[in-house]
């Protein structure tokens, strides 16, 4: 049985500010295997990055992991739980990025960067679209009970001016947001909120051009 239900790409993304889809819990994979794949999400082996200082590319603060890059090397997945090494599996597997291509209208992507991130009290991500040799990015949220006033949620922009907020996405647990690259495709992560709010979870599936 595959985790990912490949009916999370009968939906049509939105036109506006750019093409984009959000997916509530439950349509890319059944609600019992996201509250297993947050149970078990790692923990261990996260690089923390803090590109405040800016330096003209994206201001952001977060822990980060790579899980397969896109040259095909996968990293550590031994060292993954099981559940996690067969969706990471799976997505690399070649039949996600085909429904992917199929539902963006895209050239099925030649190659997959897929990450793990957690953003921790104060952490964020400033306004960006994305390098230019992606081609899509599928964010994946791990959050049982989040909400929005903690921060942390996806806002989709109409331009640079982190204001222009067109959309929110909660990063609620199995809730997903697909995102096509363009010189539009602008978006960002508001400020997780201070303690006692957890730590914000998400897998980020880039597709490289
Ligand atoms: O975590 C998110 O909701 C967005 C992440 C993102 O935009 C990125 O890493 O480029
Ligand atoms: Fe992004």
């Amino acid at each position: 049985m595959p985790l990912i239900d490949a009916r999370w790409t009968r939906r049509s993304p939105n036109t506006e500010p750019f093409r984009w889809l959000a997916t509530e819990p439950g349509e890319l994979f059944p609600l019992d295997v996201a509250e297993r794949l947050a149970d078990d999400f790692p923990k261990d082996g996260y690089a923390r990055i803090d590109a405040s200082a800016g330096g003209g590319g994206k201001s952001y603060r977060n822990y980060s992991k790579v899980l397969a890059g896109p040259d095909g090397a996968t990293a550590d997945l031994a060292g993954l739980p099981e559940l996690w090494r067969r969706l990471v599996e799976e997505i690399t597997g070649g039949d996600y990025r085909r429904d992917v291509a199929r539902l963006l209208d895209q050239p099925v992507a030649p190659a997959l960067e897929v990450r793990l991130a957690r953003h921790a009290n104060g952490d964020w991500l400033g306004p960006h679209t994305d390098r230019d040799d992606k081609l899509f990015s599928h964010i994946v949220y791990f959050n049982p009970g989040w909400r929005r006033e903690w921060g942390g949620c996806l806002e989709i922009l109409r331009g640079s001016d982190p204001g222009s907020v067109a959309a929110t996405v909660v990063p609620v647990l199995g809730a997903s947001a697909l995102l096509v690259r363009s010189d539009s495709s602008w978006h960002q992560v508001s400020t997780v909120a201070a303690d006692p709010v957890p730590e914000r979870t998400s897998l980020l599936i880039h597709g490289i051009a």
